[in-house]
């Protein structure tokens, strides 16, 4: 008779859209998943994770195995990280107190690097690893989440313990299969670094100007001066990823562009920052790429001056 292989425990380390629509998921696929709140925590935990999906229909999940410290999470085989990049290395505590002996903790975040700052708070003997998601979902009220569209996780292998390339590939492989049980799309990615440089050719352009604009994708789309601004940002992204040595497939930023064209209208995560008073992801969105290509002697002036535009915006919003 075969023996069967146990399932692994999921921790969500942040529970807002991505961390709640990820983890209701999880739930229904019949992972058992622990849920790590802060501000809405009294209301999961009396009223469960409700997410309005567009592609999934309604979906409840109640009771939730909800948490307002770590210290009284069971111990985690993977923790996926749903905090905004600006939290991360505040995080550290919690992951290290949720973490089972060689966990694998997966942020599903956007930006560049968002891994490193994080990395060195932790021990070596915990896998990082990084995940992009291609989704569009928001926070609607205190435990109700909306999701209009898409919803794959790209997962790829950041650092620790796993040193040969069979042994990373695995674990990726293991990261993919939890939400391909969930009956999402997940892919692995070979090059982290170079696939988090491509999703910026998307959000580089229009979480920005969701908040210097005050415009979601719709009226973006529509009007002529702001897709000139949106092709320009994408080229701009585009040739600072080539010039810091990385490949960006021929026509992506036009496929991108493409795509937006048909997805609901949509706010960017930053502009619900913005709206809600929360400080922006500027670091991981804005500094670090601009940096980078700054040191492989590449400026990108266009988005320069829509960082600092974003920054003088966020100094007096939060
Ligand atoms: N939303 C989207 O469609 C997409 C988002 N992303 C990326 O995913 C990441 C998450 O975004 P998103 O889900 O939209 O963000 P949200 O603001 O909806 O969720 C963040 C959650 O983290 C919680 N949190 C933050 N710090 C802590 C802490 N110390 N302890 C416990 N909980 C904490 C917040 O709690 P509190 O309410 O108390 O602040 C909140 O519930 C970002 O990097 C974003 O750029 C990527 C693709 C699409
Ligand atoms: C809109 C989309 C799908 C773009 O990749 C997204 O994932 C995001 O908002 O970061």
């Amino acid at each position: 008779m075969m023996g069967t292989v146990a399932r692994p425990t999921i921790g969500i380390i942040g529970t807002g859209a991505i961390g709640g629509f990820y983890g209701v998921m999880l739930a229904r696929a019949g992972f058992d998943v622990h849920f790590l709140l802060r501000s809405e925590f009294s209301a999961v935990a009396e009223h469960g994770l409700q997410v309005y999906s567009a592609p999934h229909g309604a979906l409840k999940l109640n009771p939730v195995q909800a948490y307002s410290n770590a210290e009284d999470m069971p111990p985690c085989d993977w923790l996926l990280v749903g905090a905004k990049t600006t939290s991360n290395a505040d995080l550290a505590p919690a992951i290290l107190q949720a973490a089972a002996p060689n966990a694998k903790v997966l942020l599903l975040q956007n930006g560049l690097d968002v891994e490193d700052s994080l990395r060195e708070l932790l021990p070596d003997s915990l896998h990082v690893l990084g995940g992009l998601c291609y989704i569009c979902v928001h926070r609607e009220a205190p435990g109700v989440i909306t999701h209009q569209a898409l919803g794959a996780v790209h997962v790829g292998y950041h650092s620790g313990p796993a040193v040969d390339g069979p042994t990373r590939a695995a674990i990726v492989e293991e990261g993919v299969g939890l939400f391909r049980s969930a009956g999402l799309d997940s892919q692995a990615m070979a090059n982290l670094h170079q696939a988090r440089w491509q999703k910026l050719v998307w959000n580089i352009p229009y979480n920005g100007l969701s908040v210097l604009l005050g415009a979601s994708t719709t009226p973006l789309m529509a009007d002529a001066d702001s897709r000139e601004l949106i092709k320009a940002l994408m080229a701009e992204v585009v040739q600072g990823a080539i010039a810091c040595g990385h490949d960006v497939p021929a026509g992506y930023a036009e496929h991108l562009f493409m795509v937006t064209e048909k997805m609901p209208d949509y706010w960017p995560s930053m502009y619900h920052d913005f709206l809600h008073k929360r400080p922006l992801e500027l670091t991981a969105i804005y500094a670090r790429p601009l940096a980078a290509a700054k040191a492989a002697r590449y400026e990108m002036p266009r988005i320069e001056a829509l960082y600092r535009s974003l920054s003088f915006i966020d100094r007096r919003n939060t």
